[in-house]
């Protein structure tokens, strides 16, 4: 006689929560990316990870100073302080795991790394045993700055790398920009050419063919400008990234540990100044220091209520007013500088002060 079957008492386990990896070089548009999702939630209810190089958590403030409705502080975590990728079990995995005990955990969660930040060791961490059955990788999205790999600030320098050949016969041409925005774009399952809106579309297609040389497989890439993309063409992807790491290779592979000792940020306290394009100035003469990528931070103008937010990335300066000091608060300006290891810091500091 046949045993019944018993009732099985295992329940189903609980859905992992998906997560999206934005990764991206300096500037290239994270937050911006990151602040349309919010806006276009599509009802879901979203919490977002920032993670910054610099010690000064402002891509946080830009996206809480958005005003989006159903969007509160605590959705916001940031993990300034370094690069997400070397800080794994001390910050990721702790902030990751608040979200997740909340009483109403989100349904997505958006991880902005740093613009230095490898995002394959990130990936790796959706498989620590804490987390790993209640996360996953839902993608990974590579935000390419358009204009910049248009200028190839990416590519090596032919003309260095053939003095360098001539004067020790080495072969080694590491470019650490390259090599960061390459682990990036190789990590990702789907790239955004962004600010399309600079650059003409024989450049745009030039750009794309260029980027597609670096992939060992076809990738996706979709055009944008301001990081403006249908949402569910970045969220819900399913792609479970963590499962797949063999087809993400990395320059940083077989290194135990890896460091950002190619780069460094500093932050510069600043006075109010007298107009946005006073300010504008001295930021494009700052990003002209040698070995400066990125200067970015705020400023009070005159008496006026509202703060002056400032944007470097390379020689390209754009401000505009994000919010008004609230009341008690220091109208003290502050910008932090990001640039190669050695960055010309008493030129920035010179410049920034007028
Ligand atoms: N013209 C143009 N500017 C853009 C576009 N996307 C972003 N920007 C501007 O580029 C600057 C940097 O944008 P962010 O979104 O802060 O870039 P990010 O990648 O988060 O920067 P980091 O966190 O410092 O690496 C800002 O001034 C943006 O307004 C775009 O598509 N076109």
């Amino acid at each position: 006689m046949t045993q019944p079957t018993p009732a099985t008492s295992v329940k189903n386990p609980p859905a992992k929560i998906p997560c999206t990896i934005v990764t991206g070089f300096l500037g290239a548009g994270k937050t911006t990316l990151v602040r349309h999702l919010l806006e276009n939630n599509g009802g879901r209810r979203l919490a977002v990870l920032v993670n910054e190089f610099g010690d000064i958590g402002f891509d946080g403030s830009f996206i809480e100073g958005c005003g989006i409705t159903g969007c509160t502080a605590e959705d916001i975590v940031e993990l300034p302080n370094g690069c997400i990728c070397c800080t794994v079990a001390d910050d990721f995995i702790p902030a990751l795991e608040k979200l997740l005990n909340r009483a109403q955990p989100p349904d997505h969660i958006l991880i902005e790394t740093s613009g230095l930040a490898l995002p394959k060791p990130l990936v790796n961490a959706f498989n620590w045993p804490a987390i790993r059955n209640r996360v996953t990788v839902d993608g990974v999205i590579a935000v390419v700055d358009g204009p910049a790999v248009a200028e190839g600030t990416f590519a090596d320098d032919p003309e260095a790398l053939a003095a360098q050949r001539t004067q020790d016969g080495a072969v080694d041409h590491d470019n650490p920009l390259e090599e960061v925005f390459e682990d990036q774009i190789l990590c990702a399952d789907l790239i955004l050419l962004n600010k399309s809106d600079a650059i003409d579309q024989a450049t745009r297609d030039r750009v794309k063919a260029e980027i597609q040389a670096h992939l060992p497989k076809a990738i996706k890439i979709v055009e944008t400008s301001h990081g403006k993309v249908e949402p569910a063409l970045v969220v819900g992807l399913g792609a479970a990234a963590e499962t797949d790491l063999a087809g993400r290779p990395s320059h940083h592979e077989t290194e135990a540990d890896h460091d950002h000792d190619d780069f460094e940020s500093h932050s510069f306290a600043i006075q109010a100044v007298g107009s946005p394009d006073i300010l504008a100035a001295r930021v494009a003469k700052a990003a002209e220091a040698a070995g400066v990528l990125r200067l970015k931070g705020f400023a009070a103008v005159g008496d006026k209520p509202m703060r002056l937010v400032v944007q470097g990335v390379g020689r390209r300066i754009a401000h505009h007013y994000d919010r008004a000091w609230t009341p008690g608060e220091a109208r003290q300006g502050r910008i932090v500088a990001i640039g190669l290891k050695g960055f010309d810091r008493g030129a920035v500091e010179a410049a920034l002060n007028g």
